[in-house]
């Protein structure tokens, strides 16, 4: 299994889509380059992403994760698995849910600066993932914003993550950078400062390394978008490795996903007489709460 590198800068609307079907529809996963978010403002969100995890443990503990209704904080190595049951995640997060809209008070975020910085980035992410909707609702003929209507941004989170380096992996290897699992909404957007460590698991049970292209960004469908689609589009499992070498791992992830109240019920097109409705279905906050209890236990 490949990657499919996909370049948004060539190509019209329909032969993007055509492409973007393909890799959806096989792999869940895409790169792509050209998406139109100026390099400034994604180097600027790693800077800042590196020098609030540079800080000392004291300091990080000032904006700790709460609770996963407010989905915004800091956490550190261990607090979260990814796949549950399994040893806590060798990382560190911020996660920024809502960051524009945001009411949390002043004293829940760093500093001005990671403020505006993280608030220019989810509005640039979200520029790119509604163009991305747009694409998607087009494979399969429905109104150009019929997902991108369902986002008003209740559940759309930027995380900011940090693999630190030199780790040691607890219980004979069990222990992961990030805990094998799918991602839960619509589609993430995800930026990689170079160093690899992602991998997307095959239809044979294989991993398969994501390498890290400078300029690009991974991108990939999550459950909802599988359920709505009766599985044409797919949420595939994906991990990172544990960081055991002497390299810092950043990356940083957008989640695009619908609002709560958005039920999400298999599209008709989706369905041919030989399969049936796979999926019951579930309002996206009811999926995105157990999904988040489940890895936050
Ligand atoms: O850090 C990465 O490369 C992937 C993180 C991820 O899959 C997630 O947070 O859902
Ligand atoms: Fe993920």
């Amino acid at each position: 299994m490949e990657i499919p590198l996909i370049d948004f800068s060539s190509g019209s609307d329909e032969e993007l889509a055509a492409q973007l079907a393909y890799a959806m529809g096989e792999v869940g996963f895409m790169t792509v380059t050209n998406i139109g978010i100026p390099t400034e403002i994604i180097d600027a969100i790693f800077r800042v992403s590196s020098q609030f995890f540079e800080r000392d443990t004291d300091y990080k503990h000032q904006y700790l994760y709460r609770n996963v209704s407010e989905n915004f904080g800091y956490q550190g190595v261990g607090m979260e698995s990814l796949e549950p049951g399994k040893p806590g995640d060798l990382k560190e997060t911020f996660t920024l849910r809502l960051a524009p809209g945001s009411d949390l008070g002043e004293d829940r975020w760093p500093s001005e600066a990671f403020r505006s910085t993280a608030q220019n980035f989810y509005n640039e992410c979200l520029g790119a993932a509604t163009r991305i909707m747009r694409l998607m609702a087009r494979v399969f003929e429905l109104p150009e914003d019929f997902f991108s209507a369902t986002v008003g941004g209740e559940n759309v989170a930027l995380r900011l993550l940090f693999y630190p380096r030199e780790q040691q992996v607890a219980d004979g290897g069990e222990q992961l950078g990030a805990g094998a699992h799918t991602d839960y909404g619509i589609l993430t957007l995800l930026f990689q400062s170079g160093v690899g460590g992602l991998e997307v698991r095959d239809g044979n049970g294989q991993w398969i390394p994501v390498p890290s292209i400078p300029g690009s960004v991974v991108i990939n469908t999550g459950d909802l978008m599988h359920r709505w689609t009766n599985g044409h589009f797919r949420s595939t499992e994906h991990r990172v490795k544990p960081m055991t070498s002497t390299q810092d791992r950043y990356s940083v992830a957008f989640f695009v996903d619908p609002d709560s109240q958005t039920l999400i019920e298999v599209l008709p097109q989706c369905v041919d007489e030989s399969e049936g409705v796979t999926y019951p279905p579930i309002t996206a906050g009811e999926h995105i709460r157990q999904k988040l209890q489940r890895s936050h236990n």
